[in-house]
């Protein structure tokens, strides 16, 4: 038995049911908070160190490897250093919580054209964000004219910024037929209609894949893991497992194993591939 050991009877049969099969799980994994170590500024995360090396073990062990994530899929990608990298040639990348795809096979990106309401709630936001009284240190995120971030992490109050604008900033989006997603001191403006659980299950039924392993550590990962619990409730073997936070109780709450935020990942992700590199791999 591995360090990492899931605290519940379902998360120890799914880790039981990867380590038998291998090739027939689906990795699903978060960016931001996961993969990616949280800093001030969204343009400067990037992937832990050592997660490309740990996912270059794991890949080709298994059926297939998913980044699921709140980024545009291109931003993803740059801020991974996912391209070209080898043991990733069949890496997916579903951005905009599942609205884009980046393929790491042809390097070819899907994305639907932009809501119009991003344009229209983009011009208005300054006024919003002013009269909520939370213009001091908010910073709005561009995520390439297909949805807006409002961040508070480096408002004075983060909490308190965040508090403010939360109902403003639905009222906004709602306005102009766009939803709120908020997470980690963020409220995103974004197109409804897509999420994490939809992209996931999605993914479960184009691989065939026949169990699920899902990191994530925000509440934009609630739908995934509640896509896992709809895939274990129909037999599926799925491990739900929470970068730490706490910032973010509700995903720790219902994970079957909790880890040291973006360094547990990792070293969860390292031990995995380690226990099924030369495994007999069946289909
Ligand atoms: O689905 P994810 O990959 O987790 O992306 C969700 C959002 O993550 C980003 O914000 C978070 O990370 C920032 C950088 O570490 C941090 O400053 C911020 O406080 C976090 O909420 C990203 O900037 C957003 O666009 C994503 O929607």
């Amino acid at each position: 038995m591995g360090i990492h050991v899931p605290t519940t009877p379902a998360g120890r049969a799914a880790l039981d049911a990867i380590v038998d099969r291998p090739s027939a799980t689906l990795v699903g994994l978060d960016f931001d908070g996961t993969l990616a170590p949280i800093v001030e500024n969204p343009e400067d995360a990037r992937a832990h160190p050592d997660a490309l090396p740990a996912l270059m073990a794991l890949a080709p062990e298994v059926a297939a490897v998913a980044v699921v994530t709140g980024r545009p899929a291109e931003v993803a990608v740059r801020n991974g250093g996912f391209a070209g990298v080898r043991g990733l040639e069949h890496l997916v990348v579903l951005g905009h919580y599942g609205a884009e795809r980046w393929d790491a096979r042809t390097g070819a990106l899907t994305a639907p054209p932009p809501h119009p309401g991003v344009a229209a709630v983009r011009a208005e936001l300054p006024r919003v964000i002013d009269a909520a009284g939370g213009g001091q240190g908010v910073r709005v995120e561009e995520k390439g004219g297909r949805a807006v971030a409002v961040h508070t992490r480096r408002a004075t109050d983060p909490q308190a910024a965040f508090d403010a604008l939360r109902a403003p900033l639905t009222d906004l989006a709602a306005r102009h037929g766009l939803i709120v997603e908020p997470g980690r001191m963020v409220l995103e403006l974004r197109p409804p209609g897509m999420d994490k659980g939809v992209a996931l299950l999605e993914h479960v039924r184009e691989t065939g894949a026949a169990s699920v392993l899902y990191a994530g550590d925000d509440l934009g990962d609630l739908p995934a893991f509640a896509a896992v619990e709809k895939l274990r409730s129909d037999g599926v073997p799925g491990l739900l497992v929470c970068s730490g936070s706490t910032e973010v109780t509700e995903l720790a709450e219902r994970a079957d194993l909790v880890v040291d935020g973006p360094a547990g990942v990792v070293a969860l992700l390292r031990e995995l591939a380690g226990q099924l590199g030369g495994s007999s791999r069946s289909a």
